[in-house]
């Protein structure tokens, strides 16, 4: 159809005025999946003409069958870019830009929020959609935040201090597992996924802050403090064995340790397998192919051809599906266990060489590593006597994986582009008129979609209560001390308390206490271009807290802190903020502010929670919230 021939019929359905406003409006899509792909079509059916899509993904074999924007020849290739290629049939004339990469990246800063009309979230994980909504909040940008799992979905719209953000309500607790069941005595298979997921995998190639051995918080395993000192030693010796990694001897010395020491060490507590079945520990020896062996005792060659590099084809052939759906032997799982640990280690290193601080993340479509949980799990099951899964298995309940539907996806786009154009009218459309729509399943009713009143502000949440403060500067000249002066300071915010500021997850300030870095460059205190600061100013004597997140935007070579934007925020009464904190504590996976939300939780519970629950959710994927 032509651009004219379009027009007309919209403008019949829509209106001239939305039409136009439609055509206008630039829209940023974050998330070029399953729901991205059917909004990038329907908003372009609907006159969007401005678009930039994000998404940090390759296309996989396993998208095909509902992100219709996608073909088997587009395997490996970029989701976004083919996303823009495959839409851009539906209306040539259209400006679609497309990234490749990570929304949190420093290039997405408050300046590029700040060029679009309205963002819409098609994203499918917690740490990404929270990091969004405070961009939207600190570039006052509409955000059109949505979900589905399986049959259910919704979608609804946020706007600063008007209606609830992403943050102002709890999400859905996670499922946990005491320490003691997921360290020494798995009794099921997720037990020994959990295991290898969140307990060895971080351990190994997780960053620092998540391989301080998140399993040992001891407050709900209070009867087992022996127990749980000894799995400290057992981390620390974990510990000693990663300074070998990039050896040869390294698969080896890990599998010996976590396969074999370990498993002898918990059999020597003769009163822990009293009325259990006792582990039966690994023999390398017996169990690793000969040319893996051999691998171990070559000096300057880390490449091992065993069993393992023939038994696991190539991803997106057929012989790779029944690869992934067979259960392995346990020569097999030796194999993939340590082909998968030298890849990783690999991979490890070399981003560390960039950023110290950093590690990798568990990503079940990741290949590698769902070889190594996969590989990990089996073994772990086969020493403890717990059935052992496929592969495929293995990753639908690594990723807490509800199969996506189609139609769900198309129903929820459908209705975040109903919600954009009652963005676009406001003359017409107040926004308590834009109601939260809820896809969801009804007792004998089948699936039904609902419209609710959209929630308002949480009085105590700390992130869209919080100050917005943007600040162009140079961070190789601008200091700590200049951040501390915009707060204090009364030609700027002039805020009254105890000032701390924290990067990422560090403390680089607070009054009387850690002044050490004032005369620090931002740069030396790794504040670069992009990155934001949650400043939390504490008047005990007013009996208030507020939250500043402070953005910074780097000029080479300005040579003063010139502040772009400064929304001061509102302050929350410090007896309500610890009620909510320790209400949020008990319901929700992580604490509210900014402490956890770049890298995201990834700690295991210690709750106690089911035994035999056969799922395990320890990153909230897909979070909805069902009226
Ligand atoms: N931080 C992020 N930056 C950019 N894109 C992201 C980010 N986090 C997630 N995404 C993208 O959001 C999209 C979500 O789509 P969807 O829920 O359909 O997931 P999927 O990975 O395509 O499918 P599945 O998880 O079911 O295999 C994915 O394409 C993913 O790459
Ligand atoms: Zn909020």
């Amino acid at each position: 159809m032509t651009d004219s021939g379009r027009l007309a019929h919209l403008e019949c359905a829509l209106s001239a005025d939305l039409t136009k406003t439609l055509g206008d409006a630039s829209i940023l899509m974050v998330g070029a999946g399953g729901i991205g792909c059917e909004l990038l079509k329907t908003l372009l059916l609907s006159g969007v003409k401005n678009i930039t899509v994000v998404d940090l993904d390759t296309i996989d074999l396993s998208n095909l069958n509902r992100q219709f924007l996608f073909q088997k020849q587009h395997i490996s290739k970029a989701k976004a870019h083919v996303a823009r290629e495959s839409a851009l049939r539906f209306n040539p004339e259209a400006n679609i830009v497309s990234h490749h990469a990570n929304i949190k990246d420093p290039q997405f800063d408050v300046a590029f929020f700040r060029g679009f009309t309205v963002v819409m979230n098609a994203l499918d994980n917690l740490e990404a959609r929270s990091y969004v909504n405070l961009m939207c909040l600190a570039a006052d940008r509409p955000l059109v935040e949505a979900g589905t799992t399986g049959f259910q979905g919704q979608s609804y719209v946020i706007k600063r201090r008007k209606t609830a953000c992403y943050d102002c309500l709890p999400k859905v607790l996670p499922k946990t597992y005491a320490v003691c069941t997921i360290r020494s005595t798995p009794s099921l298979p997720i037990h020994c996924i959990v295991w290898a997921k969140s307990y060895l995998f971080s351990q190994l190639f997780g960053p620092p802050s998540e391989s301080e051995d998140p399993v040992l918080d001891t407050r709900e395993d209070e009867g087992n403090a022996e127990e749980i000192s000894k799995l400290k030693d057992e981390s620390e010796a974990l510990k000693a064995i990663k300074d070998a990694m990039g050896t040869d001897k390294f698969p080896r010395m890990v599998f010996e340790k976590v396969f074999n020491t370990d498993v002898n060490r918990l059999l020597s507590m003769h009163d822990m397998w009293k009325s259990r079945k006792p582990p039966t520990p690994l023999v390398y020896d017996e169990l690793a192919s000969e040319e893996e062996k051999e691998t171990q005792t070559r000096k300057g060659r880390s490449k091992g051809k065993g069993k393992a590099q023939k038994n696991a084809p190539e991803s997106g052939d057929r012989e790779r599906l029944e690869w992934e759906q067979k259960v392995w032997s346990v020569e097999e799982s030796v194999g993939v266990f340590l082909k998968s640990l030298r890849v990783l280690a690999t991979r490890y290193q070399e981003v560390r060489k960039s950023d110290p601080e950093s590690g990798l993340s568990f990503d079940k479509d990741d290949d590698p590593v769902m070889d190594f949980v996969a590989a990990t799990a089996n073994l772990r099951a086969h020493v403890y006597g717990i059935p052992q899964q496929c592969r495929f298995n293995t990753k639908q309940m690594a990723g807490s994986i509800i199969p996506a539907v189609a139609t769900s996806n198309a129903i929820i786009a459908g209705v975040m582009v109903l919600h954009l154009f009652k963005l676009l009218t406001p003359s017409e459309v107040p926004l308590s008129g834009i109601k939260r729509a809820t896809l969801g399943t009804s007792t004998g009713r089948g699936t039904i979609l609902g419209a609710g009143s959209n929630e308002a502000p949480n009085p105590v949440c700390a992130v869209c209560n919080a100050g917005f403060v943007v600040v162009e500067t140079d961070v190789e000249k601008a200091k700590l001390k200049d951040i501390v002066e915009i707060v204090k300071g009364s030609d700027h915010l002039g805020l009254k308390g105890e000032v701390s500021i924290n990067h990422k997850n560090l403390l680089i300030y607070e009054d009387d206490d850690l002044e050490d870095n004032v005369d620090k460059t931002l740069q030396e205190v790794h504040i670069t271009h992009g990155k934001n600061l949650q400043i939390l100013v504490d008047d005990d004597d007013a009996g208030v807290k507020r939250t500043v997140y402070l953005f910074v935007l780097h000029r080479d070579n300005l040579p003063t802190l010139f502040t772009l934007s400064g929304d001061k925020g509102v302050d929350i009464p410090t007896v309500a903020s610890r009620v909510a904190e320790e209400s949020n504590n008990a319901k929700r996976p992580r604490e509210e502010g900014l402490e956890e939300r770049d890298e995201g939780t990834k700690r295991l519970r210690t709750d106690g929670g089911s035994h035999d629950d056969p799922i395990v959710i320890d990153e909230v994927e897909d979070t909805i919230e069902l009226d």
